[in-house]
């Protein structure tokens, strides 16, 4: 029996799918970036059929890279960019609208409306989420509202609406299959995460038709197979889920009180709480880690809405660098005795502040102050919002945020930025070998289901550590850089 496993990695820059062979190393990688669209200030949208070619097209060179066929692959196992919303016509497959990305802002009059009226506690009461046009839902209405006919067609059922995994799932079985994720439903604010169903009092508040919605299954399910004229062969799709929850099982963070971060466009920090529901008293969300067997383990998420966007930004928009690896070479030159502080809050600021309308902004800059203090600012920005992130957790959650923190993602690959991160979180930092725990965590799922890959202890016992980075600074030293940040968030906060 083959024991190939495809992962597919829809992110928010790029597409991946990579092949791991029955050793769980990977056999082949095909990689497609694809197009940022910025509409308008705060709003950001994808092209449908652009994400679709580039995950065909990261299909079929990843299978050519390992060298089989798609009749070669036991099972697929898709992860992807969380919340960001599509709408697609059901005869047709064509989406209604662009994708509007998760970082989109332009639902946040409404959302702030709904809090006025005093439905935030309810939402969250069900959800684990606040009240952010950061979530599906207020996005969900956004188009219903705004593209001609959309509404009329939804209540008729002629519409379907889901993430990114589910329009994939759509394309994939060509229209067979509607359905999700426990976890990418969690996500929407429709979705009850304690009663794991569609919330027929959300639906009515966010003014959702239920003939939209697809149907929720566990993280290691049956989600049809491909149709057969894309890659040859029928390949069964046994897993989803969404990309931080992915990389947390791809981090093997299994166990109660492990804590793991990707840095990737934003970043995301999640702690498993077991099957304890924690309830935040510090503005983090409550959501579903995975949901294996039909039961729910849950974990407390600190979410960052800029983190190598930042670096993206000083490459592609400032031109400081030609590539994001320079950003911490070129960091490590700066002067240190600037103080240089940058909040990127370019979207909006996510956990703990939540704070749709806040811009970003540069403090502490001199005549002397250049590229290398800026790239500094913008790389040591992350870290100090993930112990912002990691204070929160600790107050929460007893041990919450007292373990080694597992890092992955694009970012982690600076060493640079991974000690100042150890040094600002007064914790030790962990980078596992394989940097790809996301796909990993895919592969996972759809690999254990499938029968080919062992079960959730052995692989846990799998993980190996690449590198640990241990706290090198001096306490006075660090409250005095926090002190400076903690400054520079409070006159970045829109209220
Ligand atoms: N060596 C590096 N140093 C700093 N940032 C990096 C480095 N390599 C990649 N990045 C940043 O990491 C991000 C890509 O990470 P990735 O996990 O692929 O993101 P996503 O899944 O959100 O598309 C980019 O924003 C890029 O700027
Ligand atoms: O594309 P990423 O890796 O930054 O992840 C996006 C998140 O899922 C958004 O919630």
């Amino acid at each position: 029996m083959t024991k190939y496993i495809l992962a597919i990695d829809q992110g928010t820059t790029s597409s991946r799918a990579i092949v791991f062979g029955g050793d769980r190393t990977i056999a082949g990688v095909g990689q497609k970036e694809f197009a940022q669209i910025f509409p308008q200030d705060g709003w950001v949208e994808h092209d449908p059929e652009e994400i679709w070619d580039s995950v065909v097209w990261s299909i079929k060179t990843a299978l050519k890279q390992a060298g089989i066929g798609a009749g070669d692959v036991a099972a697929i196992g898709i992860t992807n960019q969380r919340e960001t919303t599509l709408i697609w016509d059901r005869a047709t497959g064509k989406a209604i609208h662009n994708a509007i990305v998760w970082q989109d802002r332009r639902t946040a009059a409404y959302c702030a409306k709904l809090k006025k009226a005093g439905h935030e506690k309810t939402v969250t009461k069900k959800t684990g989420l606040l009240l952010d046009p950061y979530f599906s839902g207020t996005k969900v209405k956004w188009l219903l509202d705004n593209v001609k006919g959309a509404r009329k067609q939804a209540e008729k059922g002629e519409l379907a609406f889901g993430t990114v995994d589910a329009f994939l799932i759509w394309r994939l079985t060509g229209g067979k299959v509607h359905a999700t994720d426990a976890t990418n439903a969690g996500r929407t604010l429709l979705f009850d995460i304690g009663r794991n169903q569609w919330d027929k009092g959300l639906l009515e508040l966010f003014d959702v038709p239920a003939a939209l919605l697809p149907e929720v299954k566990d993280c290691a399910d049956d989600f049809g197979v491909t149709d057969e004229k894309l890659f040859g062969a029928a390949i069964p799709i046994l897993g989803v889920a969404g990309d931080q929850h992915a990389a947390t099982i791809g981090q093997a963070c299994f166990q109660p009180g492990m804590l793991k971060s990707t840095y990737g466009t934003g970043c995301f920090a999640l702690l498993n709480t077991g099957t304890d529901m924690v309830r935040s008293k510090n503005r983090l969300l409550t959501t579903i880690a995975y949901r294996l067997d039909g039961e729910t383990s849950y974990a407390l998420e600190g979410s960052i809405f800029i983190a190598g966007a930042a670096v993206q930004w000083i490459r592609d928009g400032l031109k400081l660098v030609k590539q994001a690896s320079e950003t911490g070479p070129l960091a490590r030159t700066a002067d240190p005795s600037q103080n240089v502080y940058m909040v990127p809050a370019f979207v909006g600021l996510g956990a703990p502040w939540w704070d749709a309308e806040a811009r970003g902004a540069i403090y502490g800059l001199t005549r002397n102050s250049g590229p290398a203090e800026i790239a500094k600012a913008a790389l040591e920005a992350v870290c100090y919002q993930t112990r912002d992130l990691l204070e929160a957790m600790r107050k929460d959650w007893k041990g919450g945020g007292d373990t080694v923190l597992r890092v992955d993602g694009g970012m982690v690959a600076s060493d640079w930025t991974m000690q100042f991160l150890a040094d600002v979180l007064d914790a030790p930092v962990d980078r596992p070998v394989i940097l790809e725990t996301t796909a990993l965590g895919a592969a996972w799922l759809a690999g254990s289901k499938a029968g080919v890959w062992p079960g959730m202890k052995e692989f846990a016992a799998s993980w190996a550590r690449d590198k640990r980075f241990e706290p090198e600074m001096d306490a006075a030293e660090r409250r005095r850089k926090v002190k400076g940040w903690d400054a520079a968030v409070r006159r970045t906060l829109s209220v």
